[in-house]
């Protein structure tokens, strides 16, 4: 059985983020994730995880940024040393709230910067993978389709498990977000079966429009429920979806798995 995370920068937003702990263990979620938790002290964060029974199961290192349009700065050449201090910060926050996972950005690069964007996604996200296993917690990296992110640098699930068999480091995964899977190319099945090995967080949402994944989109979840079932996933499944009328309202998907009212 999925064990479902609470995404907590996409549900329960009809509550201030402090709350939206309460609200997810209420609903009846065991996990929670979210995407940037900086803005609160890292020992506030762990307390409401501890004070609702959740674990807090993957948030993302330091974006730059992001009213400036950037979106992670593993490929930008020349700011690694903001890059590292970002996934310092990152390990920090991960050992206050013993968060097993933490989601490096690649950053958004133009076309023609690839080559040594490359180079340098390379040697940030070893260095992460190394800073990150001393503290127990997985460097995941995830494939961001270009309609949602345009110009983002890691678009498509096979380069993201080329670069993780280049790296080969055991402390590096694939973050898969079957959202963007879908937007990019679909072979669900494929990418499960084939990588499930190196698969350390999934993610979910329905195709189109990033709501609930339910029966109203183009993805049979219930089959891909099956699937990770069948193949002994063990990891979380966060729910990173846009609730279409309310949070609460929406989790009628997730009833089976005795969460929503
Ligand atoms: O956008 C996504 O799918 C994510 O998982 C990240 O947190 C990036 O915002
Ligand atoms: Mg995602």
């Amino acid at each position: 059985m999925p064990r479902f995370a609470a995404n907590l920068s996409m549900l329960f937003t009809e509550v201030p983020f402090p709350d939206r702990f309460a609200a997810a263990a209420g609903a009846g979620f065991r996990g929670v994730e979210c995407q940037f938790p900086y803005q609160y002290a890292a020992e506030h964060l762990a307390d409401l995880a501890a004070m609702n029974a959740l674990t807090m199961v993957l948030f993302n290192a330091p974006p730059g940024d992001w009213a400036a349009g950037e979106r992670g700065l593993a490929a930008l050449p020349g700011r690694d040393s903001e890059f590292r201090d970002g996934v310092e910060l990152a390990l920090d926050y991960a050992d206050m709230m013993d968060c097993p996972c933490l989601h490096v950005m690649a950053g958004v690069v133009a076309e023609e910067d690839w080559a040594p964007a490359l180079d340098t996604y390379l040697d940030n996200l070893a260095a992460a993978a190394d800073m990150a296993r001393d503290h127990g917690v997985r460097v995941l990296i995830e494939p961001i389709n270009p309609v949602d992110m345009p110009g983002y640098f890691l678009t498509r699930p096979e380069d993201a498990l080329r670069v993780i068999e280049t790296l080969d480091h055991p402390n590096l995964g694939l973050q898969y977000d079957i959202y963007h899977a879908q937007m990019e190319r679909g072979a669900l099945t494929d990418t499960l079966e084939d990588a499930l090995d190196r698969i350390g967080h999934i993610q979910i949402a329905g195709v189109p429009g990033r709501h609930e994944p339910d029966a109203r989109g183009e993805v049979n979840w219930r089959y891909l429920f099956g699937l990770l079932d069948a193949h002994g996933y063990d990891g979380w499944v966060g729910c990173e979806y846009r609730p279409r009328a309310g949070t609460l309202t929406g989790l009628r998907w997730a009833n089976d798995w005795g969460i929503g009212g």
